[in-house]
């Protein structure tokens, strides 16, 4: 099992992650709270009440667990391709694959991530839903310390199955969405790349970026519910399961509810995806 996309995907992941958090945290804030009108409003409070700290909260644990998830998401999907058309990376430009093999193998990359994801972004999206600014003396201490203090309370009120909070919304939400994924970052690469030659940086920097976008507007439904189930337990009402999460954010906030954070996701998620598919393939190619 050739090892290098692991670890170019664990590379790739966190440069992306770096760039990508502070839009991130604005999206969770906005898809679990209800105070902020929009975008810009989201910002400004966050920027006034926390500083640029604020925008960064919660990163160091997808820092260290990129390492995990990324490596986890390129390294199954490259390895499911070579089991479906026993073609390797560098094989794939003069042998393409087809794209039915391309979405089965991101929907199994999808699929296995979502799993090592689950427990990281819970604690993720913990943290950043803390709005309270950085301790200073006599405001009431946030509830969680940090990501472990998050964990070990987790844990601790919950079991191990408290961990995994939100995981179904999860794995539903990744599974189709990195078929989608990859078949895009493909299908563009190919559309501007004549026949049996490598992609230029260009190409893959606008047809990564655009397999993110296109990615995450199919995601964002399923994207607020995880979020929402995640949080649930604290400020915000337990839900019965995912469909009644669904049922009930529908009825409370109507249709809309399911494509908040979309327009910040979209924003986010295609200089994210550009990173990390540009220093993915040049890491590739560079190891030979
Ligand atoms: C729609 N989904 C779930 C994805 N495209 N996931 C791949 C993640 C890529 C990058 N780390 C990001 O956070 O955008």
């Amino acid at each position: 099992m050739p090892a290098e996309e692991f670890v170019a995907g664990w590379i790739s992941g966190a440069l992306g992650l770096v760039l990508g958090h502070p839009f991130d945290t604005v999206k969770v804030r906005l898809q679990t709270q209800t105070t902020y009108r929009g975008i810009v409003d989201c910002m400004v409070k966050t920027y006034r009440h926390e500083s640029l700290l604020g925008f960064f909260k919660g990163m160091s644990f997808p820092i260290a667990s990129i390492a995990v998830v990324n490596s986890v998401l390129f390294g199954v999907y490259s390895n499911a391709l070579l089991a479906l058309t026993a073609t390797s990376h560098q094989e794939r430009r003069a042998q393409p694959p087809s794209y039915t093999h391309v979405f089965i193998a991101g929907c199994t990359g999808g699929f296995l991530q979502a799993y090592c994801l689950a427990p990281f972004d819970l604690i993720k999206v913990r943290l950043q839903n803390q709005t309270e600014p950085r301790a200073k003396p006599g405001s009431p201490p946030p509830r969680y310390r940090g990501p472990v203090h998050c964990a070990a309370s987790i844990f601790q009120a919950e079991g191990p199955r408290g961990l995994f909070r939100g995981a179904w919304a999860l794995t539903l939400r990744d599974t189709p969405t990195l078929g989608i994924y990859f078949v895009t970052y493909e299908w563009l690469c190919r559309q501007f790349t004549p026949d049996g030659q490598t992609p230029s940086s260009g190409t893959v920097l606008v047809a990564g970026g655009f397999a993110g976008i296109t990615s995450w507007v199919a995601a964002t439904p399923l994207d607020v519910i995880k979020s929402r189930m995640q949080m649930a337990g604290l400020k915000q009402r337990a839900y019965r399961g995912l469909l009644d999460c669904m049922v009930s954010s529908a009825r409370q906030e109507g249709l809309g509810v399911f494509f908040r954070g979309l327009t910040i996701n979209s924003a986010r998620a295609f200089p994210v995806n550009a990173v990390t598919f540009l220093s993915y393939e040049h890491l590739l190619l560079s190891w030979g």
